[in-house]
């Protein structure tokens, strides 16, 4: 009896371990939906991005608080609102690169872009089952699963509604549990009413670090009630559903130069940094907003790279003298 139930146990464990050993090699080889390859890690955001002082405060502790919760209700869904090229798009990847070991390319990841993803009107019918299965599949594989819509203002009013239902308080749909997710939807819209909050706290010579979030979420849940695509927008706030709408502000040329500079460590010219001339010149081949002021940069820092490499083609390659003299 002892060597039948010392036997039982070797086999117990070793097909455990068989099991233990199966699930980490199919981690290794593919991804899981556990640490290493999903876990939040905080800690990169703030030197990343540039003059977004209400986006660095309420994204990450909107996140951790949502993380940590052993029990939330539902999903955690965020709006970002502004200007092109303030930094929604690229705090939505840090976002990603943070929570998932793959980043963007994780399986548990879904980037919808409403106008290269849904882009016939004609479609609608195909298209909701098409994105509602998107939604389900992702989550199904992952229970931290993120989905970014951009351009969201331009999503069709039924495909708006299609997806309220992920968002909403339910502790399944189709079998799934969603309120571990992430919804973040990324649009222009009130991109002009922070613009001028924003200008006027420029204008009265007040930093633009005592702005803060009660200034601007008002304007938006209107400005997302009012517009087009509005009535599916207006559901959702009325619903409580969005958590927080967080104003990207539009940026000024000492943010534009500290993109430059990021870009240019990145590109290994790192020597380039403090030399005024270079970095002067690709800042003036931007353009400013408004006229009179010229406070702000009209792409944010959307047009940095290109302009930097075109600056950096101009520059003659540095020829040493030295070389020469070896090889005559
Ligand atoms: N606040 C910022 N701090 C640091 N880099 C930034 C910031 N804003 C933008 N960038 C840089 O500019 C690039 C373009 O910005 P991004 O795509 O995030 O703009 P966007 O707000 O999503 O614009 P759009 O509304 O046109 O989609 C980013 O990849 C990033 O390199």
């Amino acid at each position: 009896e002892l060597i039948s139930l010392l036997t039982g146990t070797a086999v117990a464990l070793s097909a455990g371990a068989f099991w233990g050993f199966r699930d980490r090699l199919r981690c290794h080889l593919y991804e899981c939906c556990h640490e290493p390859d999903v876990g939040f890690n905080h800690h990169n955001i703030a030197n990343m991005l540039f003059g977004q002082h209400l986006v660095k405060d309420v994204v990450v502790n909107a996140i951790k608080a949502h993380w940590h919760n052993e029990n939330p209700k539902k999903p955690l869904v965020l709006s970002f609102h502004g200007y092109t090229g303030s930094g929604k798009n690229y705090v939505a990847e840090i976002i990603a690169n943070n929570t998932f070991k793959q980043g963007l390319r994780s399986n548990f990841i879904q980037h919808i872009v409403a106008t290269n993803d849904f882009p016939d009107k004609n479609k609608i019918e195909e298209y909701k089952t098409e994105l509602r299965n998107r939604i389900l599949t992702t989550a199904q594989k992952c229970h931290r699963s993120i989905f970014i819509f951009d351009e969201t203002d331009k999503l069709p009013e039924q495909l708006l509604g299609a997806i309220k239902p992920f968002l909403d308080y339910y502790s399944k749909i189709s079998g799934v549990d969603f309120r571990r997710s992430i919804f973040i939807l990324l649009s222009n819209k009130g991109g002009g009413k922070i613009a001028e909050i924003t200008l006027k706290q420029y204008e009265n010579g007040y930093p633009r670090e005592q702005l803060r979030l009660e200034s601007f979420e008002r304007d938006l849940m209107n400005f997302s009630f009012n517009e087009k695509g509005g009535l599916q927008m207006s559901e959702l706030i009325s619903n409580h559903l969005i958590d927080h709408f967080i104003p990207f502000l539009p940026l000024q040329r000492e943010h534009v130069k500290s993109c430059v500079g990021a870009y240019l460590r990145k590109r290994g010219r790192a020597d380039l940094v403090s030399n005024v001339e270079f970095v002067e010149k690709v800042l003036n081949s931007l353009q400013y907003f408004p006229e009179s002021s010229k406070a702000f940069s009209s792409s944010g820092c959307k047009r940095v790279d290109a302009k930097t490499d075109l600056e950096l083609a101009k520059i003659r390659p540095l020829i040493h003298s030295s070389q020469f003299d070896d090889e005559l």
